[in-house]
């Protein structure tokens, strides 16, 4: 790694190959971010990587996090051109790929205030329950069948927050193991695949052709028109029904639909590119975390414990924990949060791009780099987080004021400042209500000749690699 330059100052360049830099590296790392972190603990908190035209510089320490994200947000709050990403989001008429700028703001503005703020999440509180009570209900029949049936929390968490995405998304609620839902969730790994794909065309224009020719490009093409069609499906589907006033109320498209400038002449990209977003952020992340809070608590069964006499005692006889009962379940969101420390389910945030030269850490920063920040590291940085960084400790999140919610720079599950997740709110809320239900309504063990693992895909999304397959036991009150 070649040291400072004096003239110029840039970040440590860690080496690659001629013409083609460091593009073999990151292409093929197979845990990208545990291999960022293993760089950065040789050469520093921020690096720098030859992407061809592309400068790129990865950030790893809570110091530099704070920076980029709080101090220096302005400069560091766009985001970079990537050829999938700017298909599947109608050249970025959604708010998660748009450029910083007017447009983002207006998106921010309506989603903030309107369509994931704080009471419209609320008003899905019936929607929740009755889905956590419909997956409770399912995995109790497999407790009691003789003999008792292990149930996979992997396809069951993913069960969930995909119906509750259909539903609170665009008021729709497809058959269990139908095959509608099955539709969307083939489109949704689709999607979630080609957001994460290696692109050659992003960083060698000229060679666009390679893209071409393994597949990719086609593949793109296909997947375009698949996912354009079933947002088409759902928008002529509220416009067949009147578009009515109860289906603002109801769910976040029709709202949307309803918040488009010209209600005579809506711009359809934007309303189907936000339903890129809804999908893209409201199931597979609130899936992985409820799946990794469970495995933590496997491998630490005195915390399982522990959390599960809490929410018994505040949920006593009455069969099912419901919203009320959270606030008072200080233990669950020290366990949730540490879970979002320690198995962060987006270990990576989305790319940003500098809008402005800049200068971090003593080094420049040009104009347009693209900037990740490794939050998985991040959340390991001995010098923020104390003590031991590397052990699942739930403990550290109570007597204190730390959170996850943006503030708190050594865990930044949700990102932060002007681009941080707005949909957390949902994501916590469906977390939080799913997870008490699981650990309320059975006790847990691991069946027969399966062992319990942590290994990770690589990923958007960090997914458990092994589905997370439990035997449940229903809790008698
Ligand atoms: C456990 C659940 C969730 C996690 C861990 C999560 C995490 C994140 C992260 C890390 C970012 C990137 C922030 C940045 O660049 O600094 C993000 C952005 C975003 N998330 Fe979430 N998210 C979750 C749930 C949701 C839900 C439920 C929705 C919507 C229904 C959502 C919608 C979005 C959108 C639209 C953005 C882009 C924001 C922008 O660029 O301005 N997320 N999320």
């Amino acid at each position: 790694c070649s040291k400072k330059s004096r003239k110029t100052n840039l970040p440590p360049l860690i080496p690659g190959l001629p013409l083609i830099g460091n593009l073999h590296q990151l292409s093929r790392a197979p845990i990208l971010h545990t291999y960022l972190s293993q760089l950065s603990k040789i050469h520093g908190p921020i690096l720098r990587f030859n992407l061809c035209s592309t400068p790129t510089i990865v950030v790893s320490s809570a110091k530099l996090a704070k920076e980029v994200l709080r101090n220096q947000d302005l400069a560091f709050c766009s985001r970079p051109k990537l050829v999938a990403q700017q298909r599947l989001s109608y050249n970025a008429a959604d708010m998660v790929f748009v450029p910083y700028g007017e447009e983002w703001r207006e998106q921010r503005r309506i989603a903030n205030v309107h369509l994931l703020s704080r009471i419209k999440v609320q008003s899905f509180r019936s929607v929740r329950e009755d889905e956590v009570a419909r997956m409770v209900a399912d995995i109790a029949r497999s407790a009691s069948s003789s003999p008792p049936g292990a149930v996979n929390l992997s396809a069951a968490a993913m069960g969930l927050t995909t119906t509750l995405i259909c539903r609170t998304g665009f008021g729709k609620r497809y058959e269990e193991q139908g095959s509608e839902l099955r539709r969307f969730q083939e489109l949704l790994d689709e999607l979630g695949m080609l957001l994460t794909a290696f692109f050659v065309s992003d960083y060698f224009p000229a060679l666009s052709w390679v893209d071409r020719v393994s597949g990719l490009t086609k593949r793109l093409d296909c997947a375009f028109e698949k996912l354009d069609s079933f947002y088409q499906e759902l928008i002529d589907d509220h416009l067949d029904r009147g578009g009515t006033q109860k289906d603002e109320q109801d769910h976040i498209l029709g709202m949307q639909i309803k918040f488009e400038l010209d209600p005579t002449q809506p711009i359809w990209d934007r309303v189907k590119a936000l339903l890129m977003n809804l999908f893209l952020g409201g199931s597979d992340s609130s899936a992985a975390t409820i799946v990794w809070v469970m495995t933590a608590l496997m491998k630490e069964p005195h915390i399982m414990e522990k959390v599960q006499s809490e929410i018994r005692n505040v949920a006593g006889d009455k069969g099912k924990v419901d919203e009320d009962d959270l606030p008072k379940l200080a233990y669950l969101k020290a366990v949730i949060n540490e879970t979002f420390r320690f198995y962060t389910p987006g270990p990576m945030l989305l790319a940003r791009e500098t809008t402005a030269a800049c200068v971090l850490d003593g080094y420049e920063i040009q104009s347009k780099t693209t900037v990740y920040v490794n939050v998985w590291a991040v959340a390991r940085d001995p010098d923020y987080l104390k003590p031991n960084p590397d052990e699942f400790l739930p403990e550290r999140f109570i007597g204190n004021d730390m959170d996850v919610k943006g503030k708190d720079f050594g865990v930044i599950p949700f990102g932060a400042g002007r681009r941080i997740c707005p949909g957390m709110l949902m994501g916590l809320a469906n977390v939080e209500l799913a997870i008490a239900n699981l650990l309320y309504s059975f006790d847990w063990e691991m069946p027969s000749r399966i062992q319990l693992d942590t290994h990770v895909l690589s990923g958007l999304i960090m997914h458990k690699k092994i589905p997370l397959i439990l035997l449940p036991k229903q809790y008698h009150i």
